[in-house]
């Protein structure tokens, strides 16, 4: 009988067990991956970043491909995230910032008024050469494992930009929202664009999936997230509408919001640990696979106690219409990296379908 050959990287991922699971297909086991797998809880990935500041690493291919594979080959998850970061676009259109260690983006000149916004351009792939380089080069060595590509959220992204770096309050940020909301919107509208445009960069050059991440979008509350937000993060996940890639919702605290950012345009929506799987599922209802839920901080458990937690969640995922076993949050640093390579193993052992 004649065979088609494959024609595109999607094409070679599309029965694999996290897209499978996303569309919420049956699987042959529960696929893993953990957010900020790739990062400083690796000695290899401490040794190919010596002496290259993180925002100069995510433009050069070759280290962005070497530095995303690491955790492939070391745990055996069941997808690689790309290695980037949710400011590397912002970066692109010019915007003067930098990624301070131990504190995270910092923003040399923070967008607050009309004239912020206006110097702030729309993201085209031109901007972004070395995107489109590491993941075409990264999807051939993938092969059958999928990558999924990021973007920041408009509202994470505007707290970063309004505040000027990391904001444990976002003060300024809900200023700008309440005291302006028209200049609200055209920023979170802007920003919209060039987290769309930057996913659709990656989808393009081959990743299988895409996640959204909305970190701090937990801070507020159901109307102002419907008010003033939502509506921006669905166009951020409509860039990618005709691409055929499944589309992942993630953020931190935001277990009232689980059914909006479903409702933005996700086919999964992550969990963090403060709301269990079975109650996502609940609020969720049937057309949503979920992602997570693991606290990282359990990493560091005794393994008797993290084994009981890891096979808890994958029983609970079992109830829902389709799940990818996750932290609710990023890897800690020090963590140690066998505690991980462990965690992926027990996933696929306990949940391996007969
Ligand atoms: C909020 C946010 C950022 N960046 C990101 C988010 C959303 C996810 C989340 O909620 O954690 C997303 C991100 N950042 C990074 C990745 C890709 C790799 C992966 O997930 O494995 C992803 C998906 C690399 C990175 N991004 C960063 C690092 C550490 C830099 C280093 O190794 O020197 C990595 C590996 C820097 C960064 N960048 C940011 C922070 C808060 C930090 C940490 C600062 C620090 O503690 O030093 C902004």
């Amino acid at each position: 009988m004649p065979t088609t050959a494959p024609t595109t990287p999607r094409d070679l991922t599309r029965d694999s067990d996290l897209v499978r699971a996303a569309r919420r297909q049956d699987v042959g086991r529960t696929p893993v991956w953990f957010m900020r797998q790739a990062g400083r809880s690796l000695p290899e990935y401490r040794a190919v970043r010596e002496g290259i500041p993180m925002l100069e690493s995510c433009m050069r291919p070759e280290l962005v491909t070497e530095i995303t594979l690491q955790p492939v080959r070391r745990h055996g998850v069941d997808a690689a995230i790309f290695f980037s970061d949710i400011v590397v676009p912002l970066k692109a259109v010019g915007v003067d910032l930098d990624i301070v260690p131990g504190v995270g983006p910092v923003v040399a000149a923070p967008v607050r008024t009309r004239a912020d916004l206006d110097r702030l351009p729309e993201l085209t792939p031109d901007h972004v050469p070395y995107i489109t380089d590491a993941v075409e080069q990264l999807t051939r060595e993938l092969g059958p494992t999928p990558l999924i590509g990021f973007a920041g959220a408009p509202f994470t992204l505007a707290s970063y930009l309004v505040e000027g770096g990391p904001s444990k309050n976002h003060e300024r940020t809900k200023a700008l929202m309440h005291g302006d909301p028209e200049l609200w919107a055209d920023l979170c509208a802007r920003l919209a664009q060039i987290s769309g445009a930057f996913l659709r960069v990656q989808a393009s050059a081959g990743a299988s999936a895409v996640q959204l991440f909305d970190s701090w979008v937990g801070a507020l509350s159901r109307a102002d997230y419907v008010a003033h937000v939502q509506r921006h993060s669905a166009a951020a996940l409509a860039a990618v509408d005709d691409l055929d890639v499944p589309r992942i919702h993630f953020g931190v605290g935001t277990g009232e919001l689980l059914d909006l950012m479903g409702e933005a345009g996700a086919d999964v929506v992550g969990v963090d640990f403060r709301v269990s799987l079975s109650d996502a599922t609940r609020r969720l209802g049937p057309s949503y696979a979920v992602q997570g839920n693991l606290d990282p901080a359990l990493l560091f458990a005794p393994w008797p106690a993290l084994e009981r937690r890891v096979r808890e969640i994958v029983e609970e995922g079992r109830q829902a219409p389709g799940h990818i076993f996750n932290l609710g949050h990023g890897v800690l640093p020090d963590v140690d990296p066998d505690v991980l390579t462990r965690v992926t193993a027990l996933v696929h052992e306990c949940s391996t379908r007969s």
